[in-house]
């Protein structure tokens, strides 16, 4: 008979500017998914959330059932309270929090060996970029690529003076809404733009070269498409600097907004609420950690 068991699990801020699908960060703001076998699949949600409490939505349990199914057992179902702490549809990988919590709560209770090759073939099939699963999976601040079925990934220490400011619109703007407004093709002088931005970003990391940040965080990629969907997105970024941010972008597929900054965390945080209001949005802000070891499962009873 299988234990309750508890995933925790981070949320994470991928892109970072110029890093499209390849950078993410954990942060100190998490998700919890408590899980016990029942017949049947019951779902409590707190706050509640009447559409995550339908099984067939709920990308926690869709993972638990490929999983089981994947070993090729039958999923009975399952009694899950989900406890959601990041706000969803705001980029800061809720999803990607649900799909890494099924995969190691599946591996747990099946005692199965969670490989990168195992983790990866299943949470593509739910969230094809690793951008936000990665960092939610082993913390930290990661960068990753899929190339001929096989994702290639490196950790890097994260600077530990630097926090995240993270400010939140009170709308929500679906990964999938966002990615539908990028362009197919892009210039070369934006690719190389990227690149080079990307390039320096990790490098002024290593070498704490925080000065350098600003330049790095610029995009090409997707900002400057995304930000149509984001009423006052420039003006949220230059209060951000205002305030003292070292670098500052669009958190994942947005609308939040993140800066990196050693200090001053509170009025950057309100700078951008009211940079964000004067462009009639509300927003809150939230100053977080960086989480350096990512998700967690441990055995409640
Ligand atoms: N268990 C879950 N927890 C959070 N979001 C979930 C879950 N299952 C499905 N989702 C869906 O994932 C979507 C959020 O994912 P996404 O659009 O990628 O934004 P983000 O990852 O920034 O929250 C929402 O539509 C939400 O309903
Ligand atoms: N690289 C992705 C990241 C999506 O992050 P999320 O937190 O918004 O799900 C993208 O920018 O589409």
């Amino acid at each position: 008979m299988m234990k309750k068991l508890k995933a925790v699990v981070p949320a994470t801020t991928a892109n970072l500017g110029a890093g499209f699908d390849t950078f993410g960060l954990a942060l100190s703001l998490y998700n919890e998914f408590e899980v016990e076998e029942h017949d049947g699949v019951v779902i409590e949600t707190v706050p509640e959330n009447p559409f995550l409490e339908k099984p067939e939505n709920n990308l926690f349990v869709q993972v638990l059932k490929y999983m089981c199914e994947k070993r090729r057992k039958t999923f009975y179902g399952a009694k899950v309270k989900q406890i959601s702490n990041i706000p969803v549809a705001r980029g800061l990988g809720s999803s990607a929090t649900a799909i890494v919590a099924g995969i190691l709560i599946s591996a747990a209770v099946s005692k199965t060996e969670l490989t990168d090759e195992l983790f990866f073939e299943t949470a593509y099939r739910f969230e094809p970029h690793p951008d936000n699963l990665l960092p939610a999976w082993k913390g930290g601040f990661t960068t990753a690529l899929l190339s001929e079925g096989k994702t290639y990934y490196q950790k890097i220490p994260f600077p530990e003076d630097i926090k995240a400011v993270v400010a939140v619109p009170d709308f929500e703007l679906s990964t999938e809404k966002a990615r539908s407004v990028l362009p197919e093709k892009i210039p070369l002088k934006d690719g190389i733009f990227n690149v080079q931005r990307a390039s320096l970003f990790l490098t002024a990391l290593i070498n704490r070269r925080y000065d350098l940040l600003k330049i790095a965080m610029e995009d090409r990629f997707h900002q400057p498409y995304r930000k149509k969907l984001i009423p006052g997105f420039d003006d949220v970024l230059k209060e951000a600097y205002n305030g003292g941010a070292l670098g500052v972008s669009l958190s994942g597929a947005g609308p939040s907004v993140v800066a990196l900054s050693v200090e001053n965390h509170q009025e950057i945080g309100e700078r951008m609420v009211y940079a964000f209001r004067r462009n009639g949005v509300q927003s809150s802000f939230m100053v977080l950690d960086v989480d350096t070891e990512g998700a967690k499962v441990e055995i409640l009873e």
